[in-house]
């Protein structure tokens, strides 16, 4: 049958354009992952506690593999997450006596994950979620409180950023959020990342996440926090992308496939939000999906356990969804 565009090559003038692969869709999704995409990055696999869950003992199998897989199709990759509040073993905040672990030591600890897990992938992994997550979602909270705040102060942002540069001096560096286009919490990420810029911290990047959905953000609100971030003279990556055919506080689980009208709001609202981001092309380095068909999501589990949903432009049978058209066709 007739050969699809291939949206690496629809967007080869613009940025990247990615997915998020695990240790199972590396291989289910592996045709589609090839031809469309020419970035990957690991959902999981390499996240604090999947790297290093015993202190000292690192399992590289499974990033190992993705690395390789990324060389063999010429994929970019990026590496998420280096320090982070979820998905963080529990040893990292205890001392050998299971009480809570003294500044230094988990500073140190931080280091070592970092240094470790950088320098291992040096040149083969473009851009770091060096932090994920740090500012907090209630409004009059700047930093989310966290053990990493908590037990080692908010030195630990700058110093993890230091640490990273200089296991690998050529990956750029980013801070990735979600909620990133919210004005309130944009204003935040940027005082912060300002902030970083101005003690000289080698910071290149803003990873917005953008777990979006087919009703917000308003076009308005990312924009206007694409071009907050990019006023730094930053880069700006989309880093997790999906459009959830549900809004925030609907938890329905009645529905087994997307409503027409449901299928109808994504490609309208993925057409908008694709023209926003090749207008700001030179600010945009790379578009990451979190996933890449929807027979695979995250959001088949959050925020409603085991309630399916539909984020991307290729369904379940890695097919070309509606939304996928009108991305390709401008
Ligand atoms: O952690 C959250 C909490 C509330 C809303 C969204 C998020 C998004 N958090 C992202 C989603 C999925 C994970 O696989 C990613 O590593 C994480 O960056």
């Amino acid at each position: 049958e007739k050969e699809l565009p291939r949206l690496k090559d629809v967007f080869e003038d613009y940025f990247k354009i990615g997915a998020a692969v695990n240790k199972w869709t590396l291989h289910s999704a592996k045709d589609l992952v090839t031809t469309q995409f020419n970035s990957i990055t690991a959902e999981n696999e390499m996240k604090p506690e999947m790297l290093q869950p015993k202190e000292g003992e690192f399992n590289f199998e499974y990033s190992d593999q993705l690395v390789s897989f990324a060389n063999e199709h010429h994929l970019g990759l990026r590496g998420h997450t280096l320090v982070w509040h979820n998905q963080c073993p529990d040893w990292m905040f205890k001392n050998e006596s299971g009480q809570t672990v003294d500044r230094g030591r988990l500073l140190k600890r931080m280091d070592q994950h970092i240094e470790t897990v950088v320098s291992r992938y040096a040149d083969q992994i473009y851009s770091w979620d060096v932090v994920n997550e740090v500012i907090a979602d209630e409004e009059d909270r700047f930093l989310r409180k966290s053990q990493w705040l908590e037990l080692a102060g908010e030195e630990f942002i700058e110093r993890a950023f230091h640490t990273a540069h200089k296991a690998d001096p050529n990956a750029t560096l980013f801070y990735n959020d979600y909620n990133e286009s919210d004005p309130i919490k944009r204003d935040k990420i940027y005082k912060l990342v300002k902030s970083l810029l101005e003690k000289k911290v080698p910071i290149h990047g803003v990873g917005m996440q953008a777990h979006w959905n087919i009703h917000t953000p308003s076009i308005e609100h990312i924009q206007q926090a694409i071009e907050l971030y990019a006023s730094l003279g930053l880069e700006v990556q989309i880093t997790e992308m999906d459009l959830s055919v549900f809004s925030w506080d609907d938890k329905r689980t009645d529905l087994m496939k997307p409503t027409k009208e449901m299928l109808d709001l994504q490609e309208k609202r993925y057409e908008q939000i694709f023209n926003l981001f090749r207008e700001y092309k030179d600010v945009i380095s790379s578009v990451t999906f979190w996933g890449a068909a929807d027979d695979y999501t995250w959001l088949s589990n959050f925020p409603v356990k085991g309630r399916k949903n539909w984020p991307f432009l290729f369904d379940e049978h890695f097919n070309p969804k509606q939304s996928f058209w009108s991305v390709v066709q401008f």
